[in-house]
């Protein structure tokens, strides 16, 4: 894909945000959610793309918009592989809490796992952490590796994990290690790429979490240099079936950030709905609004933080 690209498919995430930030806070998901869905779609009518999209709103039949397998983009680079999520925190941003972005990836064909809306345990961590964490380990176990790799003391590292009852157990080990927590509402791809950025705030990020938040993570954390694991948690064997069928022969095996997020031919794209962790939110004044996007691509590794002022009558 051309580099040029980039400032195009930022300019979707853009789209979403500005149209979903309105929204704030407002008790809306379904609103929040068709309104960013909608502005990302026309937007990639001017992106140079013939692209489809992967991982998206679910399938044909229950979203009429950037659902699976749509044919996204007017233009002419070749099989581009798309996984979006116009809200990625739609109760985050129903509730004006922080780190409800609008995300997008986008990679040449094959580029990503195409997982099935189902759960994944998942662990992300930043650079100097590549290759120490292992999601078949126990959860103390990959901390102390951490630590070790990043030179901080376990007292000091700040873990992040979905505030979940199905994380009770895990919260327990992490707190009787004696790091510092975020129990973060919902969000888990802020917080995986909050591992990797420049001023990283979280050390690792485990849980259960959306699978195909988990693509559009390891996408995110390629860009960024981290690493990413993860793992399919089907919950009955409708859930398993279903991932054979999209084509995943070994449901329970440990994906690795490639196996998610494969090569380097991808870009990734973030504009903050609601300010976080590594970008601000939404800003409307009278006539203008301001958005804060981040532009990646793992090809060259280059991470272009962008500030925009749009006028709102134009
Ligand atoms: O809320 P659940 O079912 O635990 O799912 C967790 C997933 O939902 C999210 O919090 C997103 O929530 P939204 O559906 O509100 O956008 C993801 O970040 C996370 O992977």
């Amino acid at each position: 894909m051309d580099r040029e690209l980039a400032l195009e498919f930022v300019r979707t995430t853009e789209a979403a945000a500005l149209a979903s930030a309105p929204f704030m806070g407002r008790g809306d998901k379904e609103a929040t959610d068709n309104a960013a869905v909608v502005a990302m779609r026309n937007a990639f009518d001017n992106v140079d793309i013939s692209g489809t999209v992967v991982i998206g709103e679910g399938e044909i039949d229950d979203a009429p918009m950037l659902y699976i397998g749509e044919k996204v983009g007017g233009g002419s680079n070749p099989q581009v592989d798309i996984a979006v999520d116009p809200v990625e925190g739609t109760t985050i941003v129903s509730k004006g809490l922080p780190n409800g972005i609008a995300v997008l990836a986008a990679g040449s064909k094959g580029s990503f796992l195409h997982a099935p809306d189902m759960y994944m345990d998942k662990i992300a961590v930043g650079a100097k952490a590549k290759g120490v964490v292992d999601l078949d380990l126990p959860i103390e176990e990959n901390i102390r590796r951490v630590s070790q790799a990043i030179g901080k003391n376990i007292q000091d590292m700040t873990v992040a994990i979905l505030d979940k009852p199905r994380h009770q157990e895990r919260i327990s080990k992490m707190r009787s290690l004696g790091c510092r927590i975020k129990i973060f509402p919902d969000g888990d791809v802020a917080m995986a790429m909050a591992t990797a950025t420049e001023d990283n705030t979280v050390d690792l990020m485990t849980g259960i979490g959306g699978a195909p938040e988990g693509v559009i993570a390891a996408a995110a954390l390629k860009c960024l240099g981290g690493d990413f694991q993860g793992r399919l948690k089907p919950r009955d064997e409708d859930e398993r079936k279903r991932a054979m069928d999209m084509g995943i022969k070994d449901v329970d095996k440990k994906l690795t950030i490639d196996d998610l997020a494969k090569g380097e031919d991808i870009f990734f794209a973030a504009t903050g709905i609601t300010g976080g962790d590594f970008l601000e939110g939404v800003r409307f004044k009278q006539t203008t609004a301001s958005t804060h996007s981040l532009i990646m691509r793992a090809k060259t590794g280059t991470i272009r933080y962008i500030k925009a002022i749009h006028r709102l009558k134009k």
